[in-house]
């Protein structure tokens, strides 16, 4: 007998960043985060998940193409599911045995690994087609617990509108939650502009990148001791009370932070280029104007 899910999740695009770990196996920050999830029916993971009795082993395709399901990451998504199945499995009728194997299929409609948080939007969409599957994850929270386990930035794509992921204290992750602030009917005028400068691979992933900045920064210390917990409040309350300006000022000033965090790291990781560098000028001086400056026209040389 076959059991079959297939779950869409989206991107979430973090405005208080989440970068850098205490526990790089359990997935837990050094500092807490909060995103906005972008709606579902544009840049998405699309993910179908299949049991099997007969199924020789477990596998994944990724984009079409097959990847290595040794990938800890995947791993740990797997096992923790399948540790709540067997705790489960005298009442759950209709859902496959843990022992059952499972073939994953996922497509990204956009670029992955190029910093659009294709981990985030792949492995929330994931954990919760297997949760779907295996009939387990009772409640949301329980699922951006297993999401995190994946990616950390996965677990705010659990929710729509804007998500925090509190960074929690517990060292076995209990209390390390993604919670939804407001939902996604709160602030109906944001509209969020993607522009893609590059969709090539980063040549520094966030996994590696955050480990060099905890062992080799001072700065990202400071950053998540203590300048993200008063920025954390300011913007959630910039979001419930719809004022855009802070909203707007702490959104750039995090990440500017976050980019000087990167550049403090040894080796230093680049993440701007020259295009990148030019829209955070404009938009700078566009907010500093209230929007009123008027935009003529751009033209960059993209080499
Ligand atoms: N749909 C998916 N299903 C499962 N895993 C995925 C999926 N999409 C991406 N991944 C995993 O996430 C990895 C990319 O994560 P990485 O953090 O390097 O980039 P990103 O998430 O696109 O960027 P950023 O974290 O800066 O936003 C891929 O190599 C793959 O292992
Ligand atoms: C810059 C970020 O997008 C980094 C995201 O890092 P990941 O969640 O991809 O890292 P891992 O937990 O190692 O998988 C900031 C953010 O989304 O908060």
């Amino acid at each position: 007998m076959s059991h079959a899910v297939t779950c869409t999740a989206p991107v979430n695009i973090a405005v208080i960043k989440y970068w850098g770990k205490r526990d790089e196996e359990l997935i837990l920050p050094i500092n807490s985060s909060l995103s906005g999830t972008l709606s579902q029916d544009q840049l998405h993971a699309r993910t179908s998940v299949m049991a099997r009795a007969d199924f020789a082993s477990d596998a994944i395709w990724l984009n079409g193409k097959q990847e290595s399901i040794e990938n800890p990451r995947l791993q740990n998504c797997l096992r923790e599911i399948r540790k709540l199945a067997a705790a489960k499995q005298t009442h759950q009728q209709g859902a496959p045995l843990p022992t059952d194997k499972v073939h994953i299929c996922s497509v990204n409609n956009f670029p992955t690994a190029a910093g659009l948080a294709s981990s985030a939007a792949g492995y929330a969409c994931l954990v919760y087609a297997l949760a779907q599957l295996y009939k387990v994850g009772d409640s949301l929270a329980e699922v951006t617990k297993l999401a995190r386990v994946g990616s950390g930035s996965a677990c705010r794509s659990i929710y729509g509108g804007w998500v925090r992921w509190v960074m929690g204290e517990a060292a076995d992750g209990s209390d390390s939650i993604a919670e939804q602030v407001v939902d996604e009917h709160h602030w109906p005028e944001i509209e969020v502009l993607i522009l893609v400068v590059s969709d090539h691979k980063k040549t520094t992933s966030s996994t590696a990148g955050m480990q060099t900045t905890v062992e080799t920064s001072s700065l990202v210390k400071h950053r998540a001791d203590k300048v993200v917990p008063q920025r954390m409040e300011d913007i959630q309350n910039a979001i419930r009370a719809r004022d855009f300006e802070t909203f707007g000022r702490i959104t750039m000033q995090d990440s500017n932070q976050f980019h000087a965090v990167c550049l403090d790291t040894y080796p230093p990781i680049t993440y701007l280029n020259d295009v990148s560098r030019g829209i955070i000028d404009m938009l700078t001086k566009y907010n500093a104007h209230k929007g009123k400056i008027q935009v003529r026209a751009f033209s960059w040389q993209v080499s």
